[in-house]
C-alpha cells in the first residue's frame, strides 16, 4: 500500500533525559492517509526492537480499509526510532563527516517519545485519535499515555511491561555480552528469538515428528543472519539500553501511581503464549490503568504472535475501536479466561 515517505530535520531539539544533546536531529517517517480539517484523525504507530518506519511491510494485515488503521479515515503516522537502525537520528547517521557510531549518546524510552511528540507537532496535530503499538512499541505508547494524558484520546499497548522485567535484562545482558566479546550481533539475536517463541512452536514446527529438513537451529542461523544484514550493532545496544532502563514510574513516585494518570481510552493486549513479557505483565498493566480493557491474543507462537497473528490482533483492535462485541475475552483475567 502507498504511504508517503519523508525526513524532517529539528535544530536545537530539547535535551535527552540521560543528559545529551543534539544540535539537529533527523526524523524519517511514513504517513498514509490525510490529516483532516479538524486535525482530529492522527494515529501514530509506535515500532518494535527492529521494526521501522514501514508498517505496511511488518503490519499489513492492520493496515488497509475496513482494518485497524484504517488510511481512508485515519491519518496514519509512523516513524523510525530514536538510536535505530532507520531514518532517525541514530548511530549509524552522520555527525560531520563521519558516523556517530559508538558516540551516539543513550536514548531512554521517554526520549523516543519526545522525538515522536516533535514530528506529531511539526505535522500539524495535538492530539492523537491513537498510539499502537507492541513490545518496545508498546512501551512507548504507555509512555506516551502517562507523559501525555492530554494528548492521547487512545491507546493500544501489546505485550508490553509497565516496567522493564528481570527476566527481560538478564535475557539482554546475554546478548550484550555476546556483543561485547564476540562483536556477535547473530549470537545475540539468537538468543533473543528463543524468547519471542513459545517451545510449542519450535517443537511444533521443528521437533523430532516435523520440519523434515528444516530445523530450529537452521531457523535461529537464518534470524542471526538476517537482522546481521539489516542492524546496525551500536543501534541495537542503544535500543536494548533502552528497554532496560523503561520505568513507567521514574521520578513519577511509582509506575502503579504513573498509570492513574493516563487518561487515554486504553486496550492492553496481552499473548497468552508470551515467555518474554507473559501475560502477568499486562494484567498488572490493566488493573493499574483506569478503565482499561484487556484482551488475550490466542495464540501459540509466544511474543512474535502479534507479528504473526495478524489477523487475530486486528479483530481485536478494530473490536476496540469500534467499541463493539468481540468474540475475545474481555477484562477478564488471564487465570479467570482460563477457567
Ligand atoms: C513491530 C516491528 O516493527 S517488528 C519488525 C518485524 N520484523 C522482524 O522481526 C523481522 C524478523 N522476522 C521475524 O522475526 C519473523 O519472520 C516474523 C515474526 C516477522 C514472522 O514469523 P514467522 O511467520 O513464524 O516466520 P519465521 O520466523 O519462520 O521466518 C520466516 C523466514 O525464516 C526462514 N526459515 C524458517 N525456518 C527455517 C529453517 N529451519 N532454516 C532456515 N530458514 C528458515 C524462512 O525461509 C523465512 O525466510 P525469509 O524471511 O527470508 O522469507
Ligand atoms: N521480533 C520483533 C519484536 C521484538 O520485541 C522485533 O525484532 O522487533
Amino acid at each position: 500500500m502507498n504511504g508517503s515517505d519523508r525526513v524532517i530535520t529539528i535544530d536545537n531539539p530539547p535535551p535527552l533525559a540521560g543528559g545529551g544533546r543534539f544540535d539537529r536531529l533527523e526524523i524519517g517517517f511514513r504517513t498514509w492517509g490525510r490529516l483532516d480539517a479538524g486535525a482530529t484523525n492522527a494515529v501514530l504507530v509506535c515500532p518494535a526492537l527492529t521494526g521501522d518506519r514501514h508498517v505496511d511491510r511488518w503490519w499489513p494485515g492492520l493496515l488497509g480499509p475496513g482494518r485497524s488503521l484504517d488510511h481512508k479515515t485515519d491519518f496514519i503516522i509512523c516513524a523510525d526510532v530514536l538510536g535505530g537502525s532507520g531514518g532517525t537520528s541514530g548511530p549509524g547517521s552522520r555527525r560531520g563527516l563521519r558516523p556517530w557510531g559508538e558516540r551516539f549518546p543513550a536514548v531512554s524510552v521517554r526520549d523516543m517519545v519526545t522525538v515522536q511528540r516533535l514530528l506529531v507537532d511539526a505535522l500539524g496535530t495535538r492530539r492523537l485519535k491513537l498510539v499502537i503499538g507492541g513490545s518496545l512499541g508498546g512501551m512507548q505508547v504507555l509512555e506516551w499515555a502517562v507523559s501525555h494524558p492530554d494528548r492521547v484520546a487512545s491507546a493500544v499497548a501489546i505485550a508490553a511491561p509497565a516496567r522493564q522485567t528481570a527476566w527481560a535484562a538478564a535475557l539482554n545482558h546475554a546478548q550484550r555480552r555476546a556483543l561485547a566479546t564476540h562483536g556477535d550481533l547473530e549470537l545475540a539475536r539468537m538468543i533473543a528469538m528463543l524468547s519471542y517463541r513459545h517451545w510449542d512452536n519450535l517443537d511444533g514446527r521443528f521437533g523430532p515428528d516435523n520440519g523434515g529438513e528444516r530445523t530450529a537451529q537452521g531457523w535461529l542461523e537464518h534470524h542471526g543472519r538476517a537482522l546481521r544484514e539489516r542492524f546496525d550493532p551500536v543501534a541495537y545496544r542503544r535500543l536494548m539500553d533502552a528497554m532496560d532502563g523503561h520505568d513507567l514510574g521514574r521520578g513519577r513516585w511509582g509506575w502503579r501511581k504513573a498509570l492513574r494518570a493516563v487518561r487515554a481510552r486504553t486496550l492492553i493486549v496481552g499473548i497468552a503464549s508470551d515467555l518474554l513479557y507473559p501475560p502477568r505483565d499486562q494484567q498488572a498493566l490493566a488493573d493499574a490503568i483506569p478503565g482499561a480493557d484487556l484482551e488475550w491474543l490466542e495464540a501459540e507462537q509466544g511474543h512474535d504472535a502479534f507479528l504473526i497473528e495478524q489477523e487475530r490482533l486486528d479483530s481485536i483492535v478494530s473490536g476496540f475501536r469500534q467499541e463493539a462485541p468481540h468474540p475475545h475475552v474481555s477484562r477478564q483475567s488471564f487465570l479467570e479466561a482460563r477457567a
